[in-house]
């Protein structure tokens, strides 16, 4: 679940008011999610998303988040676009969070991805990463590098609870990720975190990209990984070639990798494997018991990370 922070019907309505979105009708909370909270809204124009920005969120980000959105929509991608308020702000303040008013996307996420979709999530992410180009604000990668030091830095002390023996793993990962990471490949805005849950499909056909709370500027090819990751894996742990093979076709019929993409993506899959392995850790050891969300489990990424040291050639990943 995802509703950290509640809010009053009188706040919400006080809220919308600011905006030229009609009267409210109807409103609930969204379980899913694990970041933000989200609210849906019936109102008599329109249904709308609204999301109050927790903690970990950094308001000063909120301009590179929101203004993606636009600019990326008004690149004909499918995503949701925020409401502006008749004064123009597109943030706002609810129960003493940051607020806004998205606009609804049709669809719902896959449960059973198949290899079909992942080839409409290729060339999906690849039209994202055309389209950011020109998008004129920028945000390093805080869940680079230098991130996953001090998320580890966080967790090594009880990182045994988990599986035992991981910290010699973990530093020695570290550090030869650092020692090989490429950093002269094409770069640009990344979503970052382009799970199926993340990604509206209306039957077979891509309807929308979603939460772009994790975007910022990075290498494509990471993104690409991150993906590779995300999707093409099955439940018992199993590397799906097949998807693999469609995701990497699909991303390259919008944007060819370049031969060195290509072969940096072992250690950028390693490397996006370790990022979800750290986060997940991190929250699975400071998520208090009886917390109202579903923590994800650390190790199917320490799974990913295994496999993906083990590939000698990006051929084994279906790629041509
Ligand atoms: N624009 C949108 N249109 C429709 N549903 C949305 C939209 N944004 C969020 N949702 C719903 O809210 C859920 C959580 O949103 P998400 O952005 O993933 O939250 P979080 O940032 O907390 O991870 C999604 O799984 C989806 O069901
Ligand atoms: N995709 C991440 C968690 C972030 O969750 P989201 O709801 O913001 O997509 C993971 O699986 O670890």
């Amino acid at each position: 679940m995802a509703v950290y922070t509640d809010i009053s019907e009188d706040d919400l309505k006080h809220f919308i008011a600011a905006y030229d979105a009609g009267e409210l009708l109807s409103y609930k909370g969204i379980a899913e999610g694990v970041e933000n909270s989200n609210f849906l809204l019936h109102t008599t124009k329109f249904p709308l998303i609204l999301t109050l920005y927790e903690k970990r969120v950094d308001r000063n980000d909120l301009p590179f988040f929101l203004g993606l959105m636009q600019h990326l929509a008004a690149r004909g991608l499918s995503c949701p676009l925020p409401l502006p308020r008749r004064d123009g702000a597109l943030l706002g303040e609810l129960s003493g969070r940051p607020a806004a008013l998205i606009s609804f996307l049709e669809g719902m996420w896959l449960r059973k991805p198949e290899a079909k979709h992942c080839r409409e999530v290729g060339k999906a992410l690849a039209a994202m990463h055309l389209a950011g180009e020109g998008f004129e604000i920028r945000r390093p990668n805080a869940l680079s590098l230098a991130g996953w030091r001090e998320l580890w830095d966080k967790s090594e002390a009880r990182a045994d609870e988990v599986e035992k023996g991981l910290s010699a793993e973990i530093r020695g990962e570290m550090a030869d990720l650092e020692a090989h990471w490429s950093k002269d490949l094409p770069a640009g805005v990344i979503h970052a975190d382009l799970f199926p849950d993340n990604v509206f499909f209306i039957g077979d056909q891509l309807s929308g990209l979603i939460d772009f709370y994790f975007a910022c500027n990075d290498l494509l090819a990471y993104d690409v990984s991150i993906c590779l990751n995300a999707w093409c894996f099955e439940k018992d742990g199993s590397y799906n070639i097949t998807k693999g093979k469609a995701l990497i076709e699909g991303y390259q019929s919008v944007r060819p990798l370049s031969a060195r993409e290509m072969e940096a993506l072992p250690v950028l899959a390693r490397g996006s494997a370790l990022r979800f392995f750290l986060t997940r850790l991190y929250d699975w050891l400071t998520t208090p018991a009886g917390a109202l969300v579903v923590k994800k489990d650390p190790l199917e990424y320490l799974r990913k990370l295994r496999f993906h040291r083990q590939i000698r050639s990006t051929s084994e990943y279906g790629a041509l």
